[in-house]
Formats: structure tokens, sequence, C-alpha cells
């Protein structure tokens, strides 16, 4: 078992990493609730609920369950969950705790960021992309013209990642993960970038994707320590995003995953950083990594200018002026401003050379 710990700027919250970890869940109550509500979605459910619940006998556990899948994160299922909250009798001395992946992980904890204007909640994250997702505090729904638009910064009060849970996750749910593992590496390590260059996908060994997340959680949590509310370095963790979200937008939300998207977003950020700044970043070998790993990369549906209209709402953006997170090298990661049209020539030009 891994111990990992983070401060945030309300409190100090354990990460728990290991197998087996969702069966004694009761431990890791940091104190006496009145009672919990469990969110989870349909597929989470049939896997792994009666285990959680099973830990959680002597307590008074009430469960929601959403539909699985990014278009869950809106503002109905989570005016419903308030309705359910308020119906199952929760007070302020009450818990959530978001057993899922980051759709149930970010909806839940804002949920619990606005219940009675705030109660505390516990992360059980159930995919490799939760390693992200689960650690920092970000907490939001979608909004039609835009991702993670209506949200909060409202961290956990504790983590508890089973790793055996993901032994389920398909293989778009595991490249998926790792997409947003990709990009933690690109930010922050050059050599740890070039070994998941060097692993296929479908043949990870279990002690390889826990070193993988355990890598992951800590350059996230290294990150949020020192920015929680993203005034600066907290930014890097955006690569790849700006793209990414509205691609996310462009095509209703669950067409591609997020983690597919973010992995179109980390392309391009990587051709604009060549550009820009005269470098030559493995974009080839990410490139042909994708390709081998059978991530999509088809984005012929969408056009440039309406990804560029979208990319100009993104919460980087002020005036307008999309912000992009570029690389200088790898592991060197810097923010940059840009006019519509400089993003539109370069998105059209690697919709056609890169991706097409
Ligand atoms: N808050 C943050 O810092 C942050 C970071 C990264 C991503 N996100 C958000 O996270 C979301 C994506 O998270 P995700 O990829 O985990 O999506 P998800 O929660 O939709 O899970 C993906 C799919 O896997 C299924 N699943 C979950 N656990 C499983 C298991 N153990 N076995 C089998 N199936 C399982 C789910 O039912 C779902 O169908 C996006 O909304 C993204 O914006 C947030
Ligand atoms: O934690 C962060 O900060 C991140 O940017 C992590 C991202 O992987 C994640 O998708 C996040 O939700 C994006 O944040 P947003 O503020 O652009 O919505
Ligand atoms: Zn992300």
């Amino acid at each position: 078992m891994e111990k990992l710990e983070v401060k945030s700027s309300t409190h100090e919250y354990k990460i728990m990493i290991g197998e087996g970890v969702r069966y004694t869940l009761h431990q890791y109550l940091t104190k006496k609730y009145s009672s919990i509500l469990i969110i989870t979605d349909d597929k989470v459910a049939k896997l792994h609920l009666d285990a959680v619940k099973e830990s959680l006998a002597n307590e008074k556990v009430y469960v929601s369950i959403i539909p699985a899948g990014e278009q869950s994160k809106n503002i109905d299922v989570f005016y419903q969950l308030h309705t359910d909250a308020i119906q199952y009798g929760l007070d302020r001395q009450s818990l959530v705790i978001a057993l899922g992946g980051g759709v149930v992980g970010d909806l839940a904890g804002f949920v619990a960021a606005t219940y009675m204007r705030g109660i505390d909640f516990i992360q059980v994250p159930t995919t490799i992309l939760a390693h992200d997702s689960s650690v920092g505090g970000k907490v939001a729904i979608n909004h039609e013209l835009g991702k993670n638009m209506i949200g909060n910064f409202n961290s956990p009060v504790a983590v508890i990642y089973d790793v055996e849970t993901l032994s389920t996750l398909s293989d778009i749910e595991i490249r998926s993960g790792y997409a947003e593992l990709v990009k933690e590496a690109l930010i922050s390590n050059e050599s740890t970038f070039n070994q998941l260059m060097n692993i296929r996908l479908n043949e990870i060994s279990k002690d390889e994707l826990k070193k993988h997340l355990s890598f992951g959680i800590k350059v996230k949590a290294k990150i949020v320590e020192e920015d929680e509310n993203e005034s600066g370095v907290r930014k890097y963790l955006n690569l790849g995003h700006t793209l990414g979200h509205a691609i996310e937008a462009e095509l209703s939300y669950g067409k591609l995953t997020h983690g597919e998207a973010v992995a179109i977003g980390l392309l391009f950020a990587l051709y604009v950083s060549n550009k820009e700044f005269e470098v030559d970043l493995p974009l080839e070998s990410l490139l042909t990594w994708f390709k081998n790993n059978d991530y999509p990369l088809d984005i012929r549906e969408c056009t440039s200018k309406k990804l560029v209209e979208r990319m100009k709402s993104d919460k980087k953006a002020t005036n307008k002026k999309i912000q992009m997170v570029l690389l200088e090298k790898v592991g060197k990661p810097t923010v940059k401003d840009f006019d519509d049209e400089v993003i539109d020539s370069y998105l059209q030009s690697f919709m056609e050379k890169v991706i097409r």
C-alpha cells in the first residue's frame, strides 16, 4: 500500500493506493458522519458497489446511481443528486462518497461542494484517468457551450484508490487514462515520457500500471499543492486541454473520451510548440505511439473555425485571447497567448498534415 499526503488550502488529505482498499474504506472515515451518500454510475455499481457498501455496514448509507458516461456531467443530473440528498435527509454532518471515474468524481464533488453550502466528500476512483481527477479538488459539470464551465475548487477529505478495480476497465478507458499520464510525463520528466513511449497498452503489467499511477499522482499532487487555484503552474496540467475540451464540447460530449480528446490536444500542443519555439519535440514518436495503441485521431467532423470559437471560451482565456500550454522542451512547460487567426492557421495545417 502506498500512502501520500496532499496539503490543500483548507485541509490535508491522504491518498491511499493499494489492492483491496475498497474493502476497508471505513478505516479512512476521518470522523463519525450522520449519514453517507454513495454516488456512482450504473456500470461501476454492478462491479464495485457491494464491496464498498459492505465496508460501510455500520454506517447509515444511501446510494444514488447515475447513467455512466460524460453526458451525465450536466445540470439536470446535478440537480437530481441534490434532490436525492434532500430526500434522503443528508445534513451538514453527512459525507458524499464518489465511487467511479472522473465523471462521478467531478459531479459528486460538486454536489458535495454545494449541498447546504458544502459537506465532506471522499474520492474512490475506479479508472486510470481518475488518478488525475480525484486529486487537486477541481469539481465541475459541463455546460453545452463549454467543458467544466460550472464548478468549484473543493478538495476531498481522502482519496481511496483501489487498483484492483482497474482490472475491469475496457481498452478504451485504459487508453483514455494513459493520455493524462503521458501529459504528466510531458510536463515534468523526459525519461518517464520515453519509458511510456516504449510500452504497449495491451501488455502492461499490474506493477507497471501501479508505478505509472504513482508517478502521475505525485506530479499532480506537487503542482496542486503549489498552486491550488490555478494562477500559475497548475495551468501546466492543462497541456492538451485547450483543444481537447473544444473537441469534447463540439462533439456533444462522449463521442471521444476525455483522454482521447486530450491525446489529440497533446499532439497539437507539440505541433504548435515546434513552430513557435523552433524546437524538435517528439511529435512523430507520440503520433506513432497513439496510432499503435489505437487512439482515434479523426476529428474531420469538426471544423477548425468552430474549434477556435470554443477555445476562446476556455477557462485559461482572458479577453477571448486563446491561451495554450506549450513545451519549450519535454519537462519545460510554459503558457502563451494567441490571436485566433494564428491558432486557426496552425489548426488547419495540423488537421491536414498531422492527424489526417
Ligand atoms: N477534476 C479533475 O482534475 C479532472 C482531471 C481529469 C479529468 N477530469 C474529468 O474526468 C472525466 C473523465 O473521467 P473518466 O475517464 O474516469 O470517465 P468516466 O467516469 O466516464 O469513466 C469512464 C467509463 O468507465 C466506466 N468505469 C469506471 N470504472 C470502471 C471500472 N473499474 N471497470 C469498468 N468500467 C469502469 C464508467 O462507467 C464509464 O463508462 C471527464 O469529465 C474529465 O473532464 C477531471
Ligand atoms: O487539475 C487540473 O488543473 C487539470 O487541468 C487536470 C485536467 O486533466 C482536467 O481535465 C481538468 O478538469 C481540466 O480543468 P479545466 O479547468 O480546464 O476544466
Ligand atoms: Zn484532463
